[in-house]
């Protein structure tokens, strides 16, 4: 297999410098995903354009931010992203998939098998999941609101360490909801990464990072 061309322009013209190994990979799991988006609705991000500037731009700006040997959990995982690239980004963390519909779950899972990735996909509600897993980094895009994870995860804070959650502009009046609503006492909240999303000028994307305040949480204070 070769690198698509438009692939190539595409991450050219993002000026995303990516190993031609790992690009091959990530070219695998679109082609794939784009294959089961026919059936079902998995993204409306189904041109090469798209999915560089849109997907693989957060899951780049995500990778960094994980610890070598983390168990990281992609709650809410759709058409994979951010876990499946995560998992061809960085093969030293063990990156498991939550999806609450069981079609879109089984799509994963073939999607997961085609390319080979050490992925263990889990078609269940991601917050149940944490009553039996634990997991360093619970990370997730276009799942719900701050208030909401907060919510979600409030009863197993026992089971993770932090939350990484990818947004968009509108976090600031998420986070305004979340104070608001109390959600985020005995919570600290930091955005640990800020980029432009290409769209506009004025436009960001964030990495926010939520984690217990406390003891509990004193490897983030
Ligand atoms: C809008 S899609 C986002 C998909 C992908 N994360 C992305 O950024 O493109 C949200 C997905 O999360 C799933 N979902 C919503 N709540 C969930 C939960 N509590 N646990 C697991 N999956 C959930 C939905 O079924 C849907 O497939």
């Amino acid at each position: 297999m070769s690198l698509d061309p438009e692939f190539a322009a595409a991450l050219d013209a993002h000026s995303m410098e990516i190993d031609e190994v790992i690009a091959l990979k990530l070219q695998a799991y679109a082609e794939t995903m784009w294959r089961w988006n026919e059936q079902l609705n998995l993204t409306r991000h189904t041109t090469w354009d798209l999915f560089v500037s849109r997907d693989l731009r957060d899951c780049l700006q995500l990778a960094p931010l994980l610890e070598a040997g983390e168990e990281v959990l992609d709650l809410g995982s759709g058409n994979g992203v951010p876990g499946i690239p995560l998992a061809i980004l960085r093969p030293d963390i063990e990156v498991s998939l939550a999806e609450s519909v069981a079609k879109r779950a089984n799509a994963l899972g073939e999607i997961i098998e085609e390319l080979g990735l050490p992925v263990p996909v889990y078609a269940a509600r991601g917050e149940d999941l944490l009553e039996d897993f634990r997991f360093s980094s619970v990370v997730s895009r276009a799942v719900g609101s701050i208030a909401k994870f907060c919510r979600w995860i409030e009863p197993h804070w026992a089971s993770v360490d932090r939350l990484l959650l990818i947004k968009g502009p509108k976090w600031v009046e998420e986070r305004g909801e979340a104070r608001h609503l109390g959600s985020l006492a005995n919570l600290q909240l930091r955005r640990i990464a800020t980029y432009p999303l290409g769209d506009d000028e004025a436009s960001e994307g964030v990495i926010l990072q939520i984690w217990p305040s406390g003891p509990r949480g004193a490897r983030y204070n």
